[in-house]
């Protein structure tokens, strides 16, 4: 079948924001080339009071030139709010328009296995590098020149003393940094390494309360803070001491400037009101190379987030599909699929096939690890095959656009999985959805009545911080979940774990509802009733499909036996005759033949 999926344009998303963002950037740019013609009012006021007021006696002339400096004050002071506005502005706006992304990366990320909420992190950090003083006084680099022109036209000597001590700070901001990086990221790493472990085993609260394991967890991560904190320390050292010579320097320059001044001012080569004039004038010009001394951590942090936001936005879902496609009819088409785990050396799954017409129910049997619920997940698009694909309506499920996908299938995996919030949020998929449409999917799950019992009936809190389901219950609603809005697919992993016995026949009829309403059905189960509902059973083992048989004869041997018995049971079906089962040689099953299992177990259109 065909595969005409787009995929996702490869333009960086980080790229892409802060090209939006630029213009705004260069209006805050050019304002800031007025503030900073603001900022030589105090200077060129002094000058002017200690050349013109304090030689002429003139009150007349203070009075006009207080009047003008106080204007221009005002002035400054209006623009300066506008520029620091602008930039606040565009902190929120870059962090909101990459919080999407950066989610949509870690949804991407965490299937993989590489857990993290360290990009959301990140965004935080740029937002406050734009938003606070680090990239502001950066920019204000722009018109150090300005300043420099003013000191020269003062005296050139003013001007030699403010560039050289600009270009020591320059060498002190590039020393920083060179002899702090490598530690630098080697921290951030262990750091976030350690924090990401501690943060996965606090998922297990319970477990680590009950068994007492609180304390080889913290041995565990004070040992790997350990390191962190040791090259953490040697890079603070090193910047440290190049702080202080920076410090140093700089009060030096003051002193510098100063003495040049007077012995000009003594060789009547400059006036005395440009002495103090230009020593504010340096200290004005030098400010914005100062600041990336002392903001550097801040610039570090800024470098450091925005390189493992390329990378994480980089890897996000790669290759998806951004079209929406109609709801699928339901033909679901696995075509051998292979699957082998990220960094495992050996195939869950070994050429797959099956072929489910639209409205067809079909069973998954198998003992355990024989690649059932991994199944389940590459049916849903979770992860990607290794080789071959799964296809609804013949587009490949991995590639699909997520949400539209999802408006079309309904997933209960095998742990439930509810998230925090209500019961009408956990059924409507955690979306602003129709309260009819939530009550529809939860008298299709049977859990209606159920539901009004709860404290708050729909608006009840479950999760973490609410109310306390038991597994039976949670398993139900998670079901209601799976129901919501019309699925054409439904993937039920072990829907009936947890279910008592009136839990059990809600499921049976739920399931057996939403077949007549035509929907696909694929149940992992071992449940001899529900397997009856169904219209045949795939029997797994070791990562193929070894057979399928009628939903009777696997309901009647699973009922007699355990569920590891399932591939004699499909084996004896066999026997029975009636071309029910079909035991492939395993040479034939691991080329894969999907036509031949589909066709055999009747199901082919
Ligand atoms: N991400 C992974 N990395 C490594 N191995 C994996 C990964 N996911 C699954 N496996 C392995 O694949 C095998 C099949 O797992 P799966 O959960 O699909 O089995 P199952 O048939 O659903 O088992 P059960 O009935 O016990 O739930 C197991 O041996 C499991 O360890």
């Amino acid at each position: 079948m065909s595969q005409p999926t787009s995929a996702v344009p490869a333009a960086s998303p980080l790229d892409e924001a802060l090209r939006r963002c630029a213009p705004g950037m260069a209006l805050a740019v050019v304002i800031s080339l007025f503030t900073s013609i603001g900022l030589l009012i105090v200077p060129l006021y002094m000058m002017q009071i200690y050349d013109r007021v304090l030689s002429s006696h003139s009150l007349s002339t203070l009075m006009a030139l207080t009047v003008v400096a106080l204007g221009g004050l005002t002035l400054y002071a209006v623009l300066d709010y506008c520029r620091i506005r602008i930039y606040q502005k565009l902190a929120t706006w870059l962090g909101q328009r990459l919080g999407l992304d950066a989610i949509e990366a870690i949804i991407a990320q965490t299937l993989r296995g590489k857990a993290g909420t360290q990009g959301l992190r990140d965004i935080q950090e740029l937002k406050l590098f734009i938003g606070g003083n680090a990239a502001t006084s950066a920019l204000e680099l722009l018109w150090s020149p300005l300043f420099f022109a003013v000191l020269f036209a003062f005296h050139p000597a003013y001007g030699v003393v403010a560039v050289a001590s600009a270009a020591v700070l320059v060498v002190l901001a590039l020393a920083t940094e060179l002899a702090t990086r490598r530690s630098r990221r080697d921290t951030e790493a262990a750091t976030l390494a350690a924090n990401e472990e501690l943060l996965g085993a606090l998922r297990h609260v319970e477990v680590i309360d009950a068994m007492g394991m609180a304390q080889p967890l913290t041995r565990r991560w004070l040992a790997a803070t350990d390191e962190a904190n040791r090259l953490a320390d040697a890079s603070l050292r090193r910047a440290t001491a190049l702080g202080a010579l920076s410090r140093l320097v700089r009060m030096a320059i003051q002193i510098g400037a100063m003495a040049v001044g007077v012995s000009l001012v003594v060789d009547n080569a400059a006036s005395p009101g440009s002495l103090f004039a230009a020593s504010i004038i340096v200290a004005r010009a030098l400010a914005p190379f100062e600041h990336i001394i002392s903001d550097w951590r801040r610039w570090a942090a800024a470098l450091g987030a925005q390189r493992r936001l390329r990378a994480l936005l980089a890897d996000r879902g790669a290759g998806r599909s951004t079209m929406e496609l109609p709801r699928p009819e339901g033909i679901l088409e696995i075509d051998r699929l292979v699957y082998v785990p990220p960094g495992a050396n050996r195939a869950v799954l070994k050429g797959v096939s099956l072929f489910v017409a639209p409205g067809e129910a079909v069973g998954i049997v198998g003992p355990s690890a024989s690649g059932k619920s991994t199944l389940a997940r590459l049916l849903v698009g979770v992860w990607q095959p290794t080789g071959g694909a799964v296809r609804l309506d013949g587009h490949d499920v991995y590639l699909w656009n997520r949400e539209n996908f999802g408006a079309h299938v309904g997933y209960l995996p095998q742990s439930v999985s509810l998230l925090d919030g209500t019961v009408r949020d956990n059924i409507a998929r955690m979306g602003e959805a129709d309260p009819l449409a939530v009550v529809t999917a939860a008298k299709r799950a049977h859990i209606h009545e159920m539901i009004g019992h709860l404290p708050h009936g729909y608006d009840s809190e479950i999760g973490s911080a609410g109310y306390t389901l038991s597994g039976g219950q949670r398993q139900r609603l998670a079901l209601a979940r799976a129901l919501f809005g019309e699925p054409s697919l439904l993937v039920l992993d072990e829907p009936d774990a947890n279910l008592d016995a009136a839990g059990e026949e809600a499921l049976v009829r739920a399931v057996s509802e939403a077949k007549q309403r035509g929907c696909t059905i694929v149940a992992i189960t071992h449940h001899p009733r529900l397997l009856t509902v169904l219209d045949k059973v795939a029997v797994m083992r070791d990562g193929i499909i070894e057979g399928v048989v009628t939903p009777t004869q696997a309901a009647a041997r699973l009922s007699g036996r355990p569920p590891e018995t399932a591939r004699d049971g499909a084996r004896e079906a066999a026997k029975d005759g009636a071309g029910a089962v079909v035991a492939l040689p395993a040479a034939e099953k691991a080329a894969g033949e999907p036509k031949l299992v589909a066709r055999a177990a009747g199901s082919t259109p």
